[in-house]
């Protein structure tokens, strides 16, 4: 799944002009008419109020085709024309005209004095600017904006909500639309996926309006979507003759007197991603809790509370190292002596993490392809301040570039780059947000690791399954609130059933 800039947007649409022998008219009313389909299947009720607010661009000529579709349909449609250019693209000129012919009631607005009276219960259509808006909303258009955002009317953006811009921050909140839900064209957008711009993307959905697919294929781009078929792509089906030492050996390295959980989870999360063999290298105090509730994992032990000489007999083939160290001065010292010599690939996590952005200098000693899964507190003391989701978009992409590693800032949307590239996930949802949920994560990729797939395809797929799990959660029995890193655990098996 790509990401296209606006500029390779517009190009798609030439290339699908040209290709497909249709006219921009023709490719607009596709766009809308998908639009519509949406709609009314969301929002059947003929007795509802639309107010379809429509700008002078083509955002506005998607408006426009939408309400003579509603209208055609019997619905009740107030179409006004946001008046604030005297610039008008042709295909708004075309689409105006049709509505005109039907005698539909449309009026313009220019000054406050013109807003439309929207009342509880209504539906505004949101076709004020798309992926075209090149400055803040201002003066009547900034007010109108205020307007419909603080009636109690839902709101559907097409395409983009309106003040949105489509590469850089918002420079004006007040002047963009918090829109309940966004139908985007093709391809999901970049701003979507960014916490900056919660409150003004909810709901979003990617209507496909049959875009030139050889353009799509070959465009070039930054930003990727991680979804089952990408993941899929790359996911190995065990054969036949597969026996357990075909499936890695997982070692976890981690935990600290009162953080052995963070241990359990991750080990117990790497046997049910399905690594062949899984051990544990935790300190003294945890050997019971872990060999009682978890009698398929092996566990080697260093210290009484903490560890701190990482002298482990366990010959792995991936090692994830972090959950629950904690960042004792005998552990760090342990830890820098080790990681500066450590062959096997390897998953940082947590306090791991932690510990490299305390000594600087272990940056350049991270080994090539290693895995570094920090939440962005962490990532904020591997690189510093950022001021806005772009600039830490830069520090993510050149950070991996420069380490020539993979890493995974978790979050919604869990962004992972490598050599030049970001996916953001698709999977998963609020329920994560959860303790231990990350050292689940770092469980199931380690033992991705150690089954043989390569670091971007162990973060992919581990960030997407990981995901997956509280997705089905909550559509199954879970709530939201309830669902916690054991059950994260408890679903991977059906996750898994979704690849096959
Ligand atoms: N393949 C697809 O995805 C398809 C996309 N389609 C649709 O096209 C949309 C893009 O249309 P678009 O290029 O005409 O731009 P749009 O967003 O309507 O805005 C441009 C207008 O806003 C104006 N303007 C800008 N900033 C302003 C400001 N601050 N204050 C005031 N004015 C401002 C600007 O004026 P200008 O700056 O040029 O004077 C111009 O008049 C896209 O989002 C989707 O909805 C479908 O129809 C077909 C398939
Ligand atoms: N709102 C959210 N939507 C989707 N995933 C989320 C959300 N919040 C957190 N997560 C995921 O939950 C995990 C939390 O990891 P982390 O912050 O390390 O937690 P912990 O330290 O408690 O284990 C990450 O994989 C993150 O992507
Ligand atoms: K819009």
């Amino acid at each position: 799944m790509k990401i296209l800039s606006a500029k390779q947007i517009y190009e798609a649409d030439r290339a699908t002009i040209k290709s497909q022998a249709i006219s921009s008219t023709e490719l607009m009313e596709r766009a809308a008419f998908a639009c519509y389909e949406w709609i009314i299947k969301r929002f059947p009720d003929r007795s509802r109020l639309f107010h379809v607010c429509c700008g002078m661009g083509n955002n506005g000529g998607d408006g426009l085709v939408v309400s003579r579709l509603l209208l055609e349909n019997g619905f009740r449609v107030h179409t006004h024309l946001i008046n604030f250019s005297e610039h008008r693209s042709d295909d708004f000129k075309v689409n105006l005209d049709r509505l005109i012919e039907m005698k539909a009631l449309v009026t313009e607005v220019s000054g406050v004095a013109d807003f439309p009276t929207i009342e509880h219960g209504d539906l505004v259509i949101d076709a004020i600017f798309g992926i075209g808006l090149k400055r803040s909303p201002s003066g009547f258009t900034k007010k109108l904006i205020q307007r419909i955002n603080n009636s109690k009317a839902g709101i559907i953006s097409l395409d983009f909500p309106s003040g949105l811009f489509s590469a850089s921050t918002v420079t004006d909140k007040e002047a963009v639309i918090r829109a309940n839900h966004t139908l985007t064209f093709q391809v999901p957008k970049l701003a979507f996926l960014l916490p900056d711009n919660q409150e003004y993307v909810k709901e979003w959905q990617v209507l496909d309006i049959g875009l030139d697919k050889d353009y799509l294929n070959s465009a070039d781009c930054l930003y990727h979507g991680s979804d089952l078929e990408l993941n899929k792509g790359f996911y190995k089906v065990r054969k036949k003759f597969s026996h357990k030492g075909s499936f890695g050996h997982s070692l976890l390295i981690g935990g600290s007197f009162g953080k052995i959980g963070a241990m359990v989870l991750a080990s117990r999360a790497a046997l049910k991603a399905g690594s062949g063999l899984v051990s544990t290298y935790i300190p003294k105090c945890g050997y019971t809790a872990m060999q009682s509730t978890n009698p398929e994992v092996m566990v080697e032990v260093d210290d009484e509370n903490y560890i701190q000489y990482f002298n482990f007999k366990t010959n792995p083939t991936a090692i994830g190292l972090g959950p629950g160290l904690g960042t004792h001065l005998k552990t760090k010292k342990g830890f820098v002596d080790f990681f500066s010599n450590c062959k096997a690939p390897m998953v940082i996590d947590a306090d791991g993490l932690n510990i490299i952005a305390e000594f600087s200098d272990l940056s350049e000693l991270i080994p090539e392809n290693t895995i570094l899964t920090p939440h962005p507190k962490e990532f904020e003391r591997l690189v510093g301040k950022w001021h806005d989701d772009y600039a830490k978009l830069d520090k993510l992409l050149a950070y991996s570039q420069q380490h020539n590693c993979v890493v995974v800032l978790k979050g919604a949307y869990t962004a992972i780059a490598h050599q030049g590239k970001v996916w953001f996930n698709m999977s998963g949802n609020p329920a994560l947000a959860t303790a231990g949920s990350g050292d689940v994560l770092t469980g199931i990729i380690t033992a991705l690791l150690s089954q043989g797939y390569t670091s971007l395809e162990a973060s992919l797929l581990g960030v997407y399954i990981h995901g997956r799990t509280a997705d089905l959660a909550v559509e199954e029995n879970e709530s939201i609130e309830s669902f916690s890193a054991t059950d994260a655990i408890d679903y991977l098996g059906r996750v898994y059933k979704e690849f096959v």
